[in-house]
């Protein structure tokens, strides 16, 4: 993701060539009410080329969605967006109730009132971009852990099929062969439409797209309709966001409704999973379940993925019907999870019905569609240690990690991790004492700390790695505290020994990490390489003291 969604950015979000509506038209299309102040005549002229809801990422001809937010309101930057060419503003009554009385804006500047204009961006977007559900056709993936995987999956199988092919997520945004930084997993809806347009024009007719619960709750896919949405596992996370694991059930419940897709493709392997089925069909959505051998589904799944063996680094398995219809396939991306996701999409791919499913077998043996590149995501960067990075940054996906790294590891685990400052503070000591029960070498060091002090992070983290590891007696695992992180990787490299595995788990793909405001470049697979290679080349075994010195300190609690 890059740093900030600014007009750079904003600017690739959109067609090439811009639409030219009339705001009369948007007004009409929203079923909102036109604010006549001034000058009507002018008012009822104007044309509208986009949509925006953040003054920084105006462009000229946009109308400016003013939305209320949690620390202020989109109004306050009405006068900003103007000048950077809005062509009219789009809020609530009392937004525009107040920029009348303040007079603030100049005359005559059209002001578009609705009752819920976070809603309305997505229509005014919908509308202006021209958008339908089916060009391109949409799968939408969502769940805690799991979506980059299976979108990346998805455009795999997609491809393999001969398909034109779009994808919208955390690590990028594809068009066709273009590449387009994404800011967030989800963009706005405002974005949304504009990139639909755009692959549009680059003649895009299929598009696998990651879905937030915080793009459900900020109504960011509003106006999109998805041939098939997938749900892969809900698990403890963004609870900052939803308060409860109840809230963010509803939240992600909300994408398995008519309103949003046509079909819904649910792993019943957990409560949760078997719940999101029952609500997607008591919504009347027509719903397909599959199951997995690692699951403990309570009710019979439609697909069943079975014949689970160990393929290099990956598996083979098969994805059978309860008629008996089966497909054969394979992943080359270590870890059970990876099976879950491969037959998610595949289970999503028999639901779109696109092919005959002996074609999509074809496709599979050809192609092996599901071994397609997830970069940061269990990504092998070195062998003897083997050296892996994966974005695990939450409690369920950094159990799943040590896991699947474990069986292949004949040596000890070494394992990088921090958490991220200003997010969910209640997983820090979860996640620190699974990383104490799942290696046998613990670094605690950094993530994204943000505004938030490191040392209070650090710390909470490793009250967690203490405990267990004071419960685990003699099986405590070596535990250290080393930043920054690049020291933290440097140090694990020095620790370990060719048959050991070393895990850095938390950022993935990541290229910069935050830290009070400024991003510094940091990317895991660039240190981790570099500290292999310095250690390979030179046996370098200690870690390297130049002007960050590593600030180390090392406990064993069995001790
Ligand atoms: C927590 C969260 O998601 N907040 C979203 C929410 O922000 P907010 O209510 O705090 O907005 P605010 O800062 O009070 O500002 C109010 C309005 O003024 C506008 N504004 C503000 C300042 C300015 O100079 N000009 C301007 O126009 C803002 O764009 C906004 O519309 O509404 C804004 C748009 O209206 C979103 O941009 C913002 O997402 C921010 C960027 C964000 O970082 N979200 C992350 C947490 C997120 O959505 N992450 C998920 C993935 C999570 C995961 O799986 O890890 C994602 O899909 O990326
Ligand atoms: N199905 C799964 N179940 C549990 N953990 C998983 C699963 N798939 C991937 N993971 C773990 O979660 C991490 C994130 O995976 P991925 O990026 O595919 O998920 P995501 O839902 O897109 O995450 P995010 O929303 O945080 O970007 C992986 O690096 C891996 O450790």
């Amino acid at each position: 993701m890059v740093e900030n969604s600014t007009a750079d950015t904003e600017r690739e979000l959109r067609p090439r060539t811009a639409p030219h509506v009339s705001l009369d038209a948007v007004v009409q299309a929203i079923g909102a009410a036109l604010l006549e102040s001034g000058d009507v005549e002018r008012a009822h002229q104007v044309t509208v080329q986009g949509v925006c809801l953040n003054s920084r990422a105006v462009q000229p001809g946009d109308l400016y969605a003013a939305l209320p937010g949690a620390k202020r309101h989109g109004s306050e930057f009405a006068a900003q967006a103007l000048a950077a060419g809005a062509v009219g503003i789009l809020t609530d009554d009392d937004a525009a109730a107040r920029l009348q009385s303040e007079g603030s804006l100049p005359a005559g500047t059209p002001i578009v009132v609705t009752e819920d204009p976070r809603k309305a961006t997505g229509i005014a977007a919908q509308f202006i971009y021209g958008t339908t559900p089916e060009a391109p056709s949409m799968f939408g993936v969502t769940g805690t852990n799991g979506k980059t995987t299976t979108t990346y999956f998805l455009r795999a199988l997609l491809r393999a099929l001969g398909h034109k092919t779009g994808l919208i997520g955390t690590i990028e945004i594809v068009a066709d062969e273009e590449v387009i930084p994404s800011v967030l997993t989800t963009p706005e809806a405002s974005q949304l439409h504009g990139i639909l347009a755009r692959m549009r024009e680059s003649g895009v007719t299929a598009a696998a797209m990651e879905v937030s619960s915080h793009a459900i709750e900020f109504r960011r896919i509003e106006g999109l309709n998805f041939k098939v949405a997938g749900f892969s596992n809900l698990t403890q996370d963004h609870l900052d966001l939803h308060g409860t694991m109840e809230e963010y059930f509803a939240a992600k419940a909300k994408l398995f409704t008519s309103e949003f897709a046509s079909c819904g493709v649910v792993l019943i392997d957990s409560e949760w999973g078997a719940r999101m089925a029952q609500a997607a069909r008591d919504s009347g959505l027509p719903v397909i379940t599959f199951a997995t051998p690692t699951g403990t589904p309570t009710e019979s799944a439609d697909w069943t993925v079975a014949n689970v063996e160990r393929s290099g680094l990956g598996h083979n398995f098969s994805l059978t019907h309860r008629d008996g219809r089966t497909l054969r396939a394979h992943t080359g991306l270590p870890g059970d999870f990876n099976v879950a996701n491969a037959a998610l999409a595949l289970t999503m791919m028999v639901a779109a019905d696109l092919v005959p499913l002996d074609v999509l077998q074809k496709a599979l043996d050809e192609h092996d569609p599901l071994s397609a590149n997830v970069p940061g995501r269990m990504e092998v960067v070195g062998h003897e240690p083997a050296s892996i990075v994966d974005f695990a940054h939450n409690p369920d996906a950094m159990v799943r990690a040590l896991e699947a790294v474990r069986p292949g590891t004949s040596g000890r685990v070494i394992v990088v991790f921090g958490a991220t400052g200003e997010r969910d503070q209640a997983k820090r000591p979860i996640m620190g004492a699974i990383a104490a029960r799942g290696a046998d070498v613990v670094i605690v060091t950094d993530d994204d700390p943000h505004d938030e002090d490191e040392q209070t992070i650090r710390t909470a983290v490793m009250a967690g790695v203490l405990e267990e590891a004071a419960a685990m007696g003699a099986k405590a695992p070596l535990v250290r505290e080393v930043f920054p992180r690049a020291e933290a990787i440097k140090e694990a490299v020095h620790l370990a020994n060719s048959e050991d595995t070393i895990l850095v788990a938390g950022r993935g793909h990541e290229i910069w990490q935050e830290v009070k405001g400024v991003n510094l470049p940091l990317d895991d697979r660039q240190e981790l390489r570099d500290a292999l290679s310095a250690r390979s080349g030179f046996g370098i075994a200690h870690t390297a003291v130049q002007d960050h010195a590593p600030q180390s300190t090392e406990n064993n609690a069995a001790e």
